[in-house]
């Protein structure tokens, strides 16, 4: 055999063209720009933005930018090489600075204003001016839309700096939010959880700012300190950042006839959804008001699934507001959600959230934002009574939809062929009463076992006599209820594609975003490796640092068990 030269097997290097090559924004540009608005995308001062799909804005960027971490399984899904990452165009454009940009790409971003209700009320008081003109991505900005494998992505730069819709504020985001949103998204992901996706995440060498945060082993609910922190930048992808809030922006106006061309661009808005979102599942050819009731089906099939696969990993959002419910049925806006550890049905790690935000009591706060997607759908078919009626219909039907799915992933959680309403509400209220692990808990009953055991490795506290018993009779009664048109092993390995063995727990991911400050990734790159994998065993070494409970001095500390504001 011929010796092999090492340049027989070229390796393609990946260069900032090659990913400029992909890029396309064909449908922003049909949306009518704001008129008011600044075209050079650099005046940053508060202002309210009274029409307009959204404003040009110039990235602020961070300095000497760092590079930390990125995607390499978006990487991959976007065709583009891992080696790309490490370049200085790449950390220089993903860093802030868009100026010297190969076309087709941009050299100026867009920021988007929205609405905001909160459980189904409408507000305007966060807005500065009180008229929900200037509210909207404060500091998200969106940079790039590639077309990749046929799939359309937009590339937005999260605490890139002032907006219009900044409210007074700096426009950045610190480094352990960043930390923690670039990796839930990928967790998430791989969780099978449709949700936003992480490209990369840059850290500032140089600049800091200041933010509330507790001090060390708090139990305080409110910050007590200002505390530094450095800033960063984290660019976070999805086919589009259109959210309830969005639409609710324009359905408020047309509804008040707030300027001529309201109607017009709330019409825009719902097509550029569709066409953004939902472009395969609804035809082209329709008219508005069909398209228009056709989206609300959609929408509301995949926010029911979208929440009930929340429960099914123990995620809470925090803060669903319908700012941060996504038009596209995803997951959206990682800042005081938290992973349901200890079971409790009204766990909430967001201090401001209430019962409202809380575990289990987010199939409620969807079907809110539903109504608030809903109405302001209202408008385009106010000349359409039937049609208004069918969206009446859609929308009350959400709670049955919802039942259904959560019914769904109830069963296949337990491993049964049909759902069984007494055995799984027994089995929450001995969860609670135990209480145990989340987690832990259905991982282990995923190897189907014969007696509490196992289980017991979830368990928080030692459980009595009496409710040994009590799980003992649950299981029985269980066993004899799985899914037996399929072997043990089987429904096992099903369960075990359902339920995760490793899940965010906060208090593994602080000192990642600790160790991180002082300039050290690792943990960061340890964290991607076990969390993007989370339904494999992984090894031992995995198992013993992941697959544990809480330790019991770190419940109930502020900004690990509970946060108040975690920008
Ligand atoms: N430091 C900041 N500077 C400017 N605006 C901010 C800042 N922090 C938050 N905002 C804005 O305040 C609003 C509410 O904040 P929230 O915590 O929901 O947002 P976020 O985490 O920045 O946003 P997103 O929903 O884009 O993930 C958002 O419109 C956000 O853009
Ligand atoms: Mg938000």
């Amino acid at each position: 055999m011929a010796n092999l030269k090492t340049n027989d097997f070229p390796t393609k290097i990946f260069r900032f063209d090659d990913l400029a090559k992909l890029a396309d924004y064909s449908l922003l540009d049909t949306l009518s720009p704001d008129p008011e608005a600044t075209q050079s995308g650099e005046d940053y001062r508060p202002r309210q933005v009274f029409s307009g799909h959204y404003v040009p804005v110039k990235p602020t960027p961070i300095g000497n930018p760092k590079y930390i971490a990125h995607s390499k399984e978006l990487f991959r899904e976007l065709g583009v090489d891992d080696s790309l990452a490490l370049t200085n165009d790449f950390a220089r454009f993903f860093s802030g600075d868009v100026t010297h940009v190969p076309e087709p790409m941009r050299p100026i971003g867009w920021a988007t204003g929205y609405a905001l209700s909160i459980y189904g009320n409408e507000y305007i008081q966060q807005c500065p001016f009180q008229t929900g003109n200037g509210y909207g991505d404060g500091r998200a900005i969106s940079v790039l839309e590639v077309v990749a494998n046929g799939k359309r992505w937009e590339m937005q730069l999260k605490g890139a700096g002032r907006t219009p819709y900044c409210r007074g504020a700096d426009g950045r985001a610190v480094l352990r939010s960043s930390v923690r949103e670039f990796l839930a998204q990928e967790h998430m992901h791989a969780l099978g959880v449709p949700t936003s996706r992480s490209l990369c995440l840059f850290t500032s060498e140089s600049e800091s700012v200041e933010r509330p945060w507790y001090l060390p082993g708090s139990k305080s609910a409110d910050p007590e300190v200002m505390v530094s922190n450095p800033v960063a930048i984290s660019t976070r992808v999805a086919p589009s950042f259109l959210r309830v809030g969005q639409l609710e922006l324009f359905g408020r106006r047309a509804r008040s006839n707030a300027h001529p061309g309201a109607m017009k661009e709330l019409e825009m808005i719902v097509l550029h959804l569709i066409e953004r979102e939902y472009k395969i599942e609804i035809n082209e050819d329709l008219p508005i008001a069909e398209k228009t009731l056709q989206l609300a089906m959609a929408f509301r099939d995949r926010l029911t699934s979208l929440v009930a696969d929340w429960i099914r990993v123990g995620y809470c959002q925090g803060n669903f507001n319908s700012d941060n419910c996504a038009g596209g049925g995803f997951t959206l806006d990682y800042g005081p959600f938290g992973f349901c550890e200890r079971f409790d049905p009204f766990y909430q790690s967001w201090t401001g959230g209430g019962r409202h935000f809380s575990f289990l009591n987010q199939p409620f706060a969807a079907e809110k934002n539903f109504g608030s997607f809903c109405s302001a759908l209202q408008p385009v078919l106010q000349s359409h009574p039937t049609a208004l009626a069918q969206l009446d219909e859609i929308r009350s039907g959400f709670p049955a939809v919802m039942e259904e799915k959560l019914q769904t992933m109830w069963a296949s959680k337990l491993g049964l062929a049909a759902y069984d309403s007494e055995l799984t509400v027994q089995l929450l209220q001995l969860m609670a009463q135990t209480p145990v692990d989340y987690t832990i808990f259905f991982r282990e009953l995923s190897t189907i076992p014969n007696d509490i055991t196992s289980i017991s490795k979830s368990f928080y506290k030692k459980a009595t006599d009496e409710s040994n018993l009590q799980w003992d009779q649950w299981l029985q009664k269980w066993r004899t209820q799985i899914d037996n048109r399929n072997s043990i092993d089987i429904i096992s390995q099903r369960m075990k594609r359902v339920n995760p063995k490793y899940i965010w727990r906060e208090w593994l991911v602080v000192p990642a975003y600790q160790q991180a400050e002082d300039g050290d990734f690792a943990l960061i790159k340890e964290m991607q490796e076990v969390l993007t994998k989370p339904f494999e065993e992984q090894s031992e070494a995995v198992e013993k640092k992941f697959y544990r409970l809480r330790p019991q001095e770190l419940f109930g500390v502020g900004g690990i068990s509970h946060y108040s504001c975690s920008s």
